[in-house]
């Protein structure tokens, strides 16, 4: 070997390591954005398993969805998912375990962005301002992190002049401004479609059909209608179904009286304490459940639990 080339080699190596080595030191104690790296998906996938209750098709769809996006190194568009259902049915606390399954900090990660509609977009009048800071949001943290995660809730109370802002963001362009939004992440949530949703679920029950057998095809031609076909609904509005800009529809189904029993004692091992089955039960009765004669679905899903567990 050659002393000069030798020499050019270490002394590359010893940079390179230096700066690998500074790299990872670095995002040990701050938090990085890896966009490339790759997505843990037999532990989303087991996450979805034992934490949510209740949601075989949203389990199934997450995965998929997230898997295949997160392969291609070389998406054309971001990925936009839409989740639908009734109240207290998991549709943050999903977005919350994708979140932390993308960015280890999950809702408290730097690269995580969640609007909620009356929160953030609050007056009508105001919807000019809301989609300029939208818009420079939205490019500033795509700028600074391409694997962003921007979830949109109580999407159905949004303004459609606010959808309109991130219209462009979802769609097939390479850049804009020099800025390529294809491997950002947008989930929206929200109720429209939930009633439909809940009318084939009962349908199915009253039939005597397992729960765990309504597939996604059952529900297709009924979020069509509530959601694509209907004019009052946001989306519909917006023009982001027209266009073919939501990749996945995800359908949340109403929660039976196990599944909030399931929540409670999901509530109380995540609160250090041992599960008593008669606190359990006492919960879950509490809850109110419809329809009147055969009260089979919970009126707020999990929603209350949390609190209702506080007076025992
Ligand atoms: N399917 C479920 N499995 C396990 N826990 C659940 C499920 N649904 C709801 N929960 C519990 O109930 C809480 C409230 O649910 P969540 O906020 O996700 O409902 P949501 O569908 O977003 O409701 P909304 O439409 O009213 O915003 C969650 O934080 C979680 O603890």
């Amino acid at each position: 070997f050659e002393p000069i080339t030798v020499g050019i080699a270490i002394g590359a190596a010893s940079v390179l390591t230096g700066y690998l080595s500074y790299k990872d030191l670095y995002c040990r104690f701050a938090e990085c954005c890896r966009s490339e790296r790759p997505l843990n998906a037999s532990a989303l996938k087991q996450d979805l398993e034992e934490k949510l209750f209740g949601q075989h098709l949203a389990t199934e769809v997450i995965v998929k969805a997230l898997t295949g996006f997160k392969n291609n190194k070389n998406p054309k568009k971001p990925l936009t998912l839409s989740l639908h259902g009734w109240a207290g049915t998991g549709k943050n606390f999903v977005s919350q375990i994708v979140a932390e399954n993308l960015h280890p900090k999950g809702l408290k990660s730097n690269f995580v962005h969640l609007f909620v509609s009356t929160l953030h977009f609050p007056h009508e009048q105001h919807i000019k301002l809301y989609q300029d800071q939208l818009q420079r949001w939205i490019r500033g943290n795509v700028s600074a992190c391409a694997g962003s995660v921007f979830i949109f809730d109580e999407m159905d109370k949004l303004h459609p002049g606010v959808i309109d802002a991130i219209k462009p963001f979802l769609d097939y362009y390479e850049q804009i401004d020099g800025v390529s939004y294809r491997k950002a992440i947008f989930i929206f949530l929200s109720n429209a479609g939930g009633d439909l949703i809940t009318k084939t679920a009962l349908d199915f029950w009253r039939a005597g059909r397992k729960r765990e057998d309504i597939q996604l095809k059952d529900l297709e031609a009924v979020l069509s209608v509530g959601v694509f076909n209907n004019k009052h609904s946001g989306l519909w509005h917006s023009g982001l179904i027209d266009r073919n800009l939501i990749d996945y529809f995800i359908p949340f189904l109403p929660l039976e009286y196990r599944h909030v029993k399931m929540c409670v004692r999901a509530e109380m091992k995540a609160r250090g304490s041992a599960v008593d089955e008669d606190v359990v039960t006492r919960v879950a009765e509490e809850m109110t459940f419809f329809p009147k004669d055969e009260k089979i679905y919970s009126d707020k899903g999990c929603k209350t639990v949390q609190s209702r567990l506080d007076f025992y």
